[in-house]
């Protein structure tokens, strides 16, 4: 349901602290992990967007237990193979990651399941998982042969396969991982350029043995999972846009706690240092499962830079915000081999460009990225958000910076990553 919001912000700053919400990959995971695993796994910090509740559907409809307090859950699973072949169709929203990660483990299951999305999940491609799956031994079909959903798998015995992976895709990584758990053999993934490793990362936590050298992952079939506690760390792809409001929003200072800096994850840091923003970073447990920092930031003069090659997997979801940030920065920013943009929950690429343009920014979209000079001043417009949560936060972050009000014409959308955002804009707005 689409739900059209007026943002009129004048000559404000943002001041303060908050916490952002728990990793929607690491809450994604940390139920599926739990409802594999044989126990009570716990898991605290859980991200209460939309996207993580269709992954807590999808496996009670599969008939494990899940409670959730707050954001505490609680799985009790008696196992994989304890699970029921579900009588109804498992909805997965807006949700790639739990399309796809959950390819991967129905594939080797006993059980008959379908799985199907919103119109943004019908239009994203399935074939990248479901092709090194079938080389399993998968046996899955859906429209245009397994590109779209609604998908069937029929679960069957699976054997490990070597696999080269023509994307950098950490979805498609961990669909062939979760899937090798029930192989027969030894699954082998190589990555070219290496994506977030939370899949390789759980799977120690909850005792498996991997082994990740030079982008090559291994990992031995038949592991069971023991289960554990889980602590969240909160989402740096949702820090993102707090850290760019704090660079670009005249007067700011913006301190925020337990962030997530897993280096496969933390590119915008990268990209926010050699810009030139006055920025801390304080890492708080470096040997933690996934590492957790205190990021403070202030409003600074910003330089375009270049950003290309292997950031690039590090830094994919906060390329909208980036583009705003690069608005704002002296000079031309170019944004390459980031043409994955085109198949997140809308086409990323066009969608940033025909919004900021709206604005009045100075950027053109290119086949693999984009082109922005700054800075410029930017001017109030209605907004499209195509139902996509991170143009519908770049456009709301814009307003606090556009010399006139900015009208967004779905702003529920962006529950499915960040619930509270406006409550945490609310909080740091000095008016
Ligand atoms: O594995 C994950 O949790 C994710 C992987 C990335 O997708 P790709 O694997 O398609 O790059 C990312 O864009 C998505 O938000 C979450
Ligand atoms: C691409 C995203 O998520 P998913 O692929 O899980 O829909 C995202 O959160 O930006």
């Amino acid at each position: 349901m689409s739900s059209a919001k007026k943002l009129d912000y004048k000559n404000v700053s943002l001041q303060g602290t908050i916490t952002v919400p728990g990793d929607k990959s690491i809450s994604h995971r940390s139920v599926m992990f739990g409802s594999i695993a044989k126990g009570k796994t716990t898991v605290s910090g859980f991200l209460l967007g939309d996207d993580c509740l269709s992954t807590i559907d999808c496996f009670r409809k599969l008939g494990v237990e899940i409670e959730v307090d707050g954001t505490n859950v609680t799985i009790n699973s008696a196992g994989m193979d304890s699970w029921e072949e579900p009588k109804e169709v498992l909805y997965t929203g807006n949700s790639g990651t739990t399309t796809r990660l959950m390819l991967g483990i129905l594939s080797g299951t006993k059980l008959h399941t379908v799985m199907t999305g919103d119109a943004s999940i019908g239009r994203r491609p399935m074939r990248r998982v479901a092709d090194p799956l079938r080389l399993m031994g998968a046996k899955i079909s859906g429209r245009d042969n397994g590109q779209f959903t609604p998908l069937a798998i029929q679960g069957t015995q699976l054997t490990a396969i070597d696999y080269t992976m023509p994307v950098a895709s950490a979805q498609v990584k961990s669909a062939i991982l979760l899937a090798g758990l029930r192989a027969e053999g030894t699954t082998i993934v190589r990555e070219q350029e290496v994506s977030r490793d939370h899949t390789e990362r759980m799977l120690r936590q909850f005792g498996a043995i991997i082994d990740v050298q030079d982008g090559v992952v291994s990992f031995k079939g038949g592991q069971q999972l023991k289960a554990t506690h889980v602590d969240v760390p909160g989402d740096i792809s949702s820090a993102a846009f707090f850290l760019v409001a704090g660079a670009i929003v005249p007067n700011s200072s913006i301190e925020m706690k337990n962030v997530g800096v897993n280096p496969t994850r933390a590119g915008i840091i990268e990209v926010l240092e050699k810009m030139g923003a006055d920025m801390s970073v304080q890492v708080e447990d470096e040997n933690a499962s996934e590492p957790t920092a205190t990021i403070s930031i202030k409003s600074s003069q910003l330089q375009a830079i270049t950003i290309e090659g292997d950031i690039i997997p590090r830094l994919i979801d906060e390329i909208p915000i980036i583009a705003l940030l690069a608005t704002q920065a002296e000079g031309t920013t170019v944004i390459r081999n980031a043409e994955e943009l085109k198949v997140k929950e809308t086409d990323r690429i066009t969608a940033v460009v025909t919004e900021l343009k709206k604005l009045g920014a100075n950027i053109e979209a290119t086949n693999d990225g984009m082109i922005i000079q700054g800075p410029t001043n930017l001017r109030g417009a209605n907004l499209k958000t195509y139902g996509d949560h991170r143009i519908g936060m770049m456009s709301a972050i814009a307003a606090l910076i556009s010399s006139s009000p900015i009208e967004i014409d779905d702003a529920e959308c962006i529950a499915v990553s960040y619930p509270t955002f406006f409550e945490h804009v609310e909080e740091l707005l000095i008016k």
